[in-house]
């Protein structure tokens, strides 16, 4: 008899779990004052009738989302190796949505969007352990866990923070409360630049005490939301977290991460340590490689990422050995682009949410939210 709910770990498919093939929506908001129309205007209705395969795939990757974090949500405890994190929630990821990716092209159907962003502490993104790491988690660490779920390159962007020690609850609830201010200032017409001020507004008017001193929350000023688009994780317009005069407005079709991140540091970040996220970068000119090692990787990359970002493990895990000089060829010839640690200084501490929203015709779809964040 077809299972009618998720195992622990998860490890049913979300399509059997829903078989008459309709996923749930997220969270739908009207959009308002001239816009208002928009809820019920006919022409508006048809365009997003004609655009059921993509909120199909997008609810699709979004419930896999939701069960595989509500999931690790528990398994996450200090104790855990990151290797076991990430492992476990990657196995799930592929379970779900039915697609291990080992075979060529496999994962380009569903899977992973992203490497696993598993940063602890003062490292606010961009992290996730290369083969061999031992790294623990630690009682006082403030871990963000960033995973992308993509099913027909559809890719769910959802972020949040774990922490096990009470004293950054203030610092979780201010960026809680500044994410979700962003996302209820998104809508057709927003301004970027005004999203940004309301973000930073909110998330300013926290403080946290660590050991008897009081730290402001302060937006990470560098660091951004995004818009999103078919097979590619970042696409042209940038979400600022602080207020900016960008008057770019949002726009009927786009999808957009939404991601705030607070720091007791200097709310800046800069790129440091072992590189470990990577991607084929969109606009890569035909270049004759010289060293047969970047020629098969690149051969490699194309059939199972193609723009998708990828991490070393995921290499690791098709079988490749020794692609390191290749890796970083490929990087120098401008044909793969690194995405190193991004850290705010050291002893800070940092946190993350983040939802992906999808800015439909006739109305907002936070296609993230869950009953968790
Ligand atoms: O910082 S980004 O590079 C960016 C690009 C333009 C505006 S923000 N980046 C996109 C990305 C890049 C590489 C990845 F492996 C995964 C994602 C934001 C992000 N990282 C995690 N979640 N969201
Ligand atoms: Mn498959
Ligand atoms: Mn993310
Ligand atoms: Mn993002």
């Amino acid at each position: 008899k077809a299972p009618t709910a998720q195992s622990d770990p998860p490890r049913v498919l979300i399509s059997q779990l829903f078989p008459n093939g309709t996923y749930p929506a997220g969270q739908e908001v009207e959009y308002v004052n001239e816009n208002s129309y928009r809820t019920t205007s006919e022409e508006k209705r048809h365009l997003d009738n004609i655009n059921s395969e993509f909120l199909t795939d997008y609810r699709h990757a979004a419930e896999a989302h939701r069960q595989t974090r509500q999931w690790a949500q528990k398994f996450i405890q200090p104790g855990k190796t990151l290797t076991e994190v990430a492992d476990g929630i990657e196995d799930s990821v592929r379970a779900l949505v039915g697609h291990q990716g080992l075979e060529e092209g496999d994962g380009l159907k569903a899977g992973m969007g992203f490497p696993t962003g598993l940063s602890i502490n003062h490292c606010a993104a961009h992290y996730n352990p290369n083969a061999g790491n031992k790294t623990v988690l630690q009682q006082d660490d403030v871990l963000k866990v960033d995973i992308g779920v993509h099913v027909n390159g559809r890719i769910v962007d959802s972020a949040f923070t774990l922490a096990w020690n009470p004293r950054y609850d203030p610092l979780l609830e201010a960026v809680k409360a500044a994410t979700n201010a962003g996302v209820k200032e998104a809508g057709i017409d927003a301004r970027l630049g005004e999203i940004g001020g309301v973000i930073q507004e909110v998330m300013e008017s926290y403080e946290v005490e660590l050991n008897g001193t009081t730290y402001p929350v302060k937006s990470i000023r560098n660091l951004n939301g995004h818009t999103i688009n078919h097979y590619s994780i970042h696409g042209s317009k940038s979400v600022p977290i602080v207020k900016t005069n960008d008057q770019t407005k949002m726009e009927e079709g786009d999808v957009f991460a939404i991601e705030t991140f607070g720091s007791t540091g200097n709310g800046y970040v800069h790129e440091e340590g072992e590189v470990s996220h990577y991607a084929k970068r969109g606009d890569a000119q035909k270049v004759d490689l010289r060293i047969s090692s970047a020629k098969s990787l690149l051969n490699v990359i194309n059939k199972n990422f193609g723009t998708l970002p990828f991490c070393r493990r995921y290499l690791d895990r098709l079988g490749q050995e020794k692609y390191l000089l290749g890796l970083n060829n490929l990087v120098a010839n401008g044909i793969v682009e690194s995405y190193p640690p991004l850290v705010d200084k050291k002893g800070s501490y940092t946190a993350q949410y983040e939802h992906t929203i999808l800015i439909r015709p006739t109305v907002k779809e936070v296609i993230s939210r869950g009953d968790d964040y």
